[in-house]
């Protein structure tokens, strides 16, 4: 991809969208950053206050990151006066905060907001040359600004500046301490951190660092002296008022006499702030200074999750983080994945003082508010932590507990290394419960769970166990709770939880949910954890073309049961049917079990295909990839009438050329 160098060589896509126009004039006035510098100061109060209004009403109705990106509307237009985006690149860590930052560069068009065809939840590169981080997975934008300030310094650029906006919650990640302590060595290059400082990931930031966050925004002595120095400079004739506004700006005059020494100037990076991130002159103020070092400098803002919309505001939970779509919202609440795990932890956490419970900064969207409001001592939030959170899990396994880390299953991947040789290779009895598991959609292609089966089945000992439905879930989770001497994985998609569905037999240890009459059968389908009624649509369907199907449930995935291969012996076709990446997941080790066990029953394996989806539904994901009752019976098909065909003896060696 071509690095722009001029924003005229990258025209900004404009998707004008409804026509609020008369409502909104101000904001759709502004089609790139161009007109958002042109404004006159004394329009930007306005602009802010229709981006609120916008973002409110078009974000209550399809759902999404409203509460992060009511924190950055000043903050948003201030970068864009200061620095001209896309010559200027302009990072955003996560992501989910751009909703203002695709508005101010020509994209208006939210009615669409993370469907499928519509504007993506997080910067997309084929929607704008202004976007440049499309990963949802936090702690990575300061990575991506060393490497991208070395390489434009390698190519003589320096005139231009790499911005990146970092929050409190992503700084806790252990990458972003990684990318700061190379970006100090950095000396030429204009890198600019800008700290979005909220206070919150979803709930209020722990830590250490969070705590020295506090200390820098809310020092009492130095906010005294601040009031003090406004009072005081105000009231002074001529000069007064012109020396607070320069020392409001950017308030280090001030905070270096009274603020606790600041992490970050230890670290040999340069400190601007703490800057109110609201007040659109204090932020262009302190971002002009910062570009004018031409080094890397930290400009710590402190801004308000939610700002601006009362409810937000007064939402102590996590200030409308995440908001479901209008259209949910008025649905009756049915029972989720992620509410049956929640109840059902609380019931194990009673009978067994030894499990403890481990978050990455998610405590409610994982499921784990009941365990913390009944058991306070025995829940961790490490913060957004992943690679922690996993072996600090292994260090309490070692000293006697039974850790449940619950995290959404695509965040488990930056901790494989950890779950492998800190976790496995010490027969940790850890029991990770991954949420999201499998297909998400709306959330974009990083947020897809279709990697765990595939990372996790090269992992010694680790067990993998995927419930069809609630009553399963309840059951497995107890029984991994129970393995105290290897890992355990119990992963559950996103949603509505599937209707219990009952065994109709058990055969070789596996759960039969359907069976044809009589006692042959021509199809083996092994389905995975909630493709249960996704396989048995499909047996129906084969059955009326004549295909006796067996849909059988392995419930424990990894390893296969050992039963399995002979079940497979009395059939001629297996086919898998797996919510995971095709590659290396259940279907491939199922295939390597019966050559294991010289069955030698051809495999079709049914899953994701393994590539990086658009954001869309589940069902739309899904379906892309052929996970449909229609489509795995076609499959089941077109292998059985392959199998059947006679094959031609071939006349010459195959090797020999036509
Ligand atoms: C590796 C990883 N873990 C968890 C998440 C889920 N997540 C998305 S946003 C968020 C909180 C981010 O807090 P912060 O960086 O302070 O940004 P804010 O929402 O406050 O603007 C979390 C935990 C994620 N995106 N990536
Ligand atoms: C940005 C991020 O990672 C989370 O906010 C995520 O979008 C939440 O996903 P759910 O809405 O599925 O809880
Ligand atoms: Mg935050």
């Amino acid at each position: 991809m071509t690095d722009p160098r001029d924003p005229q060589e990258t025209p900004p896509v404009v998707t004008p969208g409804a026509d609020t126009s008369g409502t909104h004039p101000l904001l759709h006035a502004i089609d790139g950053p161009a007109d958002v510098r042109a404004l006159p100061p004394e329009r930007l109060p306005g602009l802010a206050a229709e981006i609120r209004d916008f973002l409110v009403t078009q974000v209550s109705r399809t759902g999404g990151h409203l509460g992060p990106n009511l924190g950055v509307v000043e903050l948003t237009i201030a970068l864009h006066r200061v620095f001209r985006s896309p010559a200027d690149r302009l990072l955003w860590d996560t992501g989910h905060q751009a909703y203002v930052h695709k508005m101010l560069t020509g994209r208006r068009d939210f009615g669409r907001l993370r469907s499928r065809g519509g504007l993506s939840g997080y910067p997309s590169r084929e929607e704008s040359g202004h976007d440049v981080i499309e990963n949802s997975h936090a702690s990575t934008a300061l990575s991506y600004a060393d490497g991208l300030a070395k390489a434009y310094r390698l190519r003589g650029e320096t005139d231009r500046s790499v911005v990146a906006v970092v929050g409190d919650g992503a700084l806790t990640g252990g990458m972003a301490w990684e990318a700061l302590n190379n970006i100090a060595l950095i000396e030429d290059f204009p890198l600019v951190i800008v700290v979005n400082d909220n206070g919150r990931s979803y709930a209020r930031t722990r830590g250490g660092l969070a705590d020295h966050l506090t200390a820098l925004r809310t020092s009492q002595r130095y906010e005294r002296v601040l009031e003090w120095g406004k009072e005081g400079l105000e009231r002074t004739p001529v000069v007064g008022r012109p020396l607070y506004t320069a020392l409001h700006g950017v308030k280090k005059g001030l905070k270096d006499l009274v603020a606790p020494q600041c992490l970050f100037e230890d670290l040999g990076l340069k400190y601007v702030g703490p800057v109110d991130g609201h007040d659109v002159e204090a932020v262009e103020e302190a971002l002009r200074r910062a570009k004018g070092f031409g080094s890397p400098v930290i400009v710590h803002c402190i801004t308000e999750k939610g700002r601006g919309h009362r409810p937000a505001e007064e939402h102590e939970a996590d200030r409308f983080h995440a908001v479901d779509a209008a259209a949910a919202l008025a649905a009756p609440r049915a029972e989720s994945w992620t509410s049956v795990f929640s109840e059902e932890v609380v019931k194990v956490g009673a009978e067994r003082p030894d499990v403890v419970a481990i978050t990455a900064a998610m405590l409610r969207p994982v499921g784990l508010a009941a365990f913390a409001e009944a058991y306070p001592d025995r829940v961790f939030d490490v913060g957004i932590a992943e690679q922690h959170a996993v072996t600090s899990a292994a260090g309490l396994a070692l000293g006697g507990a039974h850790p449940v880390v619950a995290l959404y299953a695509t965040f488990l991947n930056r901790a494989f290394d950890q779950v492998l040789l800190d976790v496995a290779l010490h027969g940790c009895g850890v029991t990770f419960v991954l949420d999201r598991a499998g297909a998400t959609g709306s959330d974009g292609p990083s947020h897809n769970g279709m990697w765990d089966l595939s990372l996790l089945q090269v992992v010694p000992g680790l067990r993998i166990a995927v419930p069809r439905d609630g009553a399963r879930l309840r059951q497995l989770l107890r029984e991994a709770v129970a393995v105290d001497d290897a890992p355990t994985v119990v992963r559950f998609p996103k949603g509505v939880v599937a209707a219990d569905r009952e065994a109709v037999a058990v055969a070789h240890g596996l759960d039969v949910l359907a069976r044809p009459a009589g006692d042959d059968a021509d199809v083996l389908i092994v389905s995975v954890g909630p493709m249960a009624e996704v396989c048995l649509g499909a047996a129906e369907r084969l059955g009326r073309r004549g295909l006796r199907a067996t849909v059988v449930d392995p419930r424990w995935v990894k390893p296969v049961p050992e039963g399995l291969p002979e079940l497979a012996r009395r059939h001629r076709l297996v086919v898998t049917v797996e919510d995971n990446g095709r590659v290396g997941g259940v279907g491939s080790a199922v295939a390597q079990a019966l050559e294991d066990a010289s069955v030698h029953v051809p495999v079709r394996q049914v899953g994701l295909a393994q590539r990086f989806f658009a954001h869309g539904t589940r069902g739309e994901v899904l379906e892309e990839s052929g996970i449909t009752a229609d489509d795995v019976a076609r499959a089941a098909q077109a292998t059985w009438d392959a199998l059947a065909a006679p094959r031609p003896h071939p006349t010459r060696h195959p090797t020999e050329l036509s």
